[in-house]
């Protein structure tokens, strides 16, 4: 539906993106992850159409991205834009008729949207008496009073508390099941992963993994992990042992055991190691957070740029 291809932009000295290509089918809720100045906004801005682009193309439903199109888009800018002086439910109502729909579904829909994040008792007060939370609910019901086709959100959960994460999670799921597509940007990655049917990790304006979150995790090394029931008698602890695998790691639980972490293509050097430890208890494969994995894609040399 929304097809990102080559997309290349220059701010003052800054490449803010470089090449960057990216695709939204319907009902996909995407993550689009990456560190400060990594090219977030600045994509979601050529979206909009606030920014022109230097290079590459736009395309919704197989067509260049116009003003018309643009309309049919829900916006959540990171700079939020609302009339501090507006009540809720003035707010929503003018943003719905300024986006074509007429007065009467405009007041239906701001009283739709208001009912359904849980801002019935806020719709007469003033958006800048509003606590963080119930601005930031705002802010998505403006995205979302006009019926958009697409969402646009930049950055919606910063300074959400967890209630207002969970409705605006339920919110864009219901959403999303009705077709409509999200690109939902964040640094909050344990939020992207638990919204998000996949992610896109960016760096210096270009895209160095895309895929859901089992893939990306597929897309790593595996980490193993074992818990050992130490022995008495066993062979002393040797930690030049556990040391000589990658990313190796030694705890011990409250309880007294040993857990073992380490990577490696399967868990037979760990298994060995664990062995001469005592009795192994538990061995697999470790669910690993996916913000390691995004540490990781950061830190890895970049595609092009980094190599010789
Ligand atoms: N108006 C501007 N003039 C010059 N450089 C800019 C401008 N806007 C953004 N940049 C630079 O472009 C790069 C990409 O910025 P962008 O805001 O898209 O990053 P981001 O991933 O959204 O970051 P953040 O998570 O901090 O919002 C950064 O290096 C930023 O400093």
């Amino acid at each position: 539906m929304l097809t990102i291809s080559a997309l290349s932009k220059r701010l003052a000295a800054v490449q803010a993106l470089d090449g960057l290509s990216l695709d939204l089918r319907a009902g996909e809720l995407v993550g689009l992850v990456g560190a400060s100045g990594a090219g977030k906004s600045t994509t979601m801005r050529l979206i909009m159409g606030s920014l022109a682009p230097d290079a590459g193309s736009l395309t919704w439903m197989g067509r260049p991205i116009d003003a018309a199109a643009r309309r049919r888009f829900g916006y959540m800018p990171q700079e939020r834009g609302l009339y501090p002086r507006m009540t809720v439910v003035e707010q929503l109502t003018y943003l719905a008729r300024i986006h074509g729909l007429g007065a009467r579904a405009a007041a239906e829909s701001a009283a739709t949207w208001i009912e359904r994040l849980g801002l019935e008792a806020r719709r007469g007060t003033e958006i800048q008496r509003l606590s963080p939370g119930d601005q930031q609910r705002v802010q998505l019901a403006a995205a979302l009073v006009a019926d958009p086709e697409l969402l646009i959100l930049d950055d919606p959960f910063s300074g959400a508390d967890p209630l207002t994460q969970d409705i605006m999670s339920q919110v864009l799921h219901e959403r999303a099941r009705a077709g409509v597509p999200a690109l939902v940007s964040s640094h909050r990655l344990e939020v992207v992963e638990r919204l998000c049917d996949r992610v896109a990790i960016i760096r210096q304006g270009r895209l160095v993994a895309d895929g859901t979150a089992a893939q990306l995790r597929a897309s790593t090394e595996p980490r193993w992990r074992a818990v050992v029931e130490p022995e008495p008698r066993a062979v002393p602890h040797d930690p030049s042992a556990l040391a000589s695998l990658p990313h190796a790691r030694a705890e011990r639980s409250a309880e007294g055991r040993l857990i073992l972490t380490a990577g490696g293509p399967d868990e037979q050097a760990l298994l060995a190691v664990a062995q001469r430890l005592g009795t192994v208890r538990e061995l697999g494969p470790v669910r690993r957070p996916l913000d390691e994995i995004f540490r990781e894609a950061l830190a890895a040399p970049h595609p092009d740029k980094d190599s010789p």
